[in-house]
């Protein structure tokens, strides 16, 4: 092990965004909430099953991207809309215009709350960069960006690889593991040389079929359990736990 808390054979690393760089995954999760119960209240009336911000987001939303997650969590309920346009208003009851809802939720929540990254990871990424260790934000938002900047970010990685890169590029997102390949391939790095740093489960799943040096899970909601089972080689609670470790 490298003084990074990685094996020796990691030259680059792959980081996940929401939850593992900054807090903002409880707030897509807040969102999605806000935007699957309206959707579920006007359809099926006041006794809906309200969707759960913990175990439905988890299971069928976190990590993936926007439109899949919107698809993936219908399907879970035997729903299925049509997939309608990217500019359908966010009232539209198709995929895209509940994708808009939530996404229109979310820009506000992150307007009004601003973006705070978690100080541990700001260290870990410098303390990689300064061991000379390439590094990639892989994010399946579309947003990416914009929270890397508000959370001051920006500068601290050689590439990125989110949600638009994604579309542009034609890349399946998580939990194919496309997007985390070719963040390795874009700092010049063998899947085997990467290390990937992942909350969700769909990132796990990505991390463990792509055939990486390493598979980092953060546990920030205490399911430890279910990152290992879905390949995490090493979990930790927050990535200033790698720092210093393993010497
Ligand atoms: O809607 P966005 O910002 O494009 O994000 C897509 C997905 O990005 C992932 O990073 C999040 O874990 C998901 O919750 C989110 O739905």
């Amino acid at each position: 092990m490298t003084k990074m808390g990685l094996p020796d054979r990691v030259r680059v690393c792959l980081f996940d965004l929401d939850g593992v760089l900054t807090e903002t995954a409880v707030v897509h999760a807040a969102a999605w909430k806000e935007a699957f119960d309206g959707f579920l209240r006007r359809r099926e009336g006041p006794d809906f099953r309200p969707f759960d911000a913990t175990a439905d987001y988890e299971r069928y939303v976190d990590g993936r991207p926007r439109v899949d997650g919107v698809r993936v969590f219908l399907a879970s309920r035997g729903i299925e809309l049509p997939e309608g346009k990217d500019d359908d208003p966010p009232e539209a009851e198709t995929v895209r215009g509940l994708g808009n809802r939530k996404n229109a939720l979310f820009l506000e929540k992150i307007r009004t709350q601003g973006v705070e990254p978690y100080p541990g990871s700001v260290r870990y990424v410098d303390a990689v960069r300064a061991a000379g260790l390439g590094t990639a934000v892989v994010s399946s938002s579309a947003n990416c960006r914009e929270i890397l900047i508000s959370a001051g970010m920006e500068d601290r990685f050689d590439v990125r690889i989110d949600g638009r890169v994604a579309v542009e590029r034609g890349l399946p997102g998580k939990p194919h593991p496309d997007t985390f390949l070719e963040a390795a391939h874009d700092l010049g790095a063998e899947p085997g040389a990467a290390a990937v740093f992942e909350d969700a489960l769909a990132g796990m799943d990505a991390g463990r079929s792509g055939g990486f040096g390493a598979v980092v899970g953060v546990d920030r909601v205490g399911q430890a359990d279910a990152l290992r089972r879905h390949g995490a080689d090493i979990v930790v609670s927050d990535l200033s736990e790698l720092l210093g470790s393993g010497t």
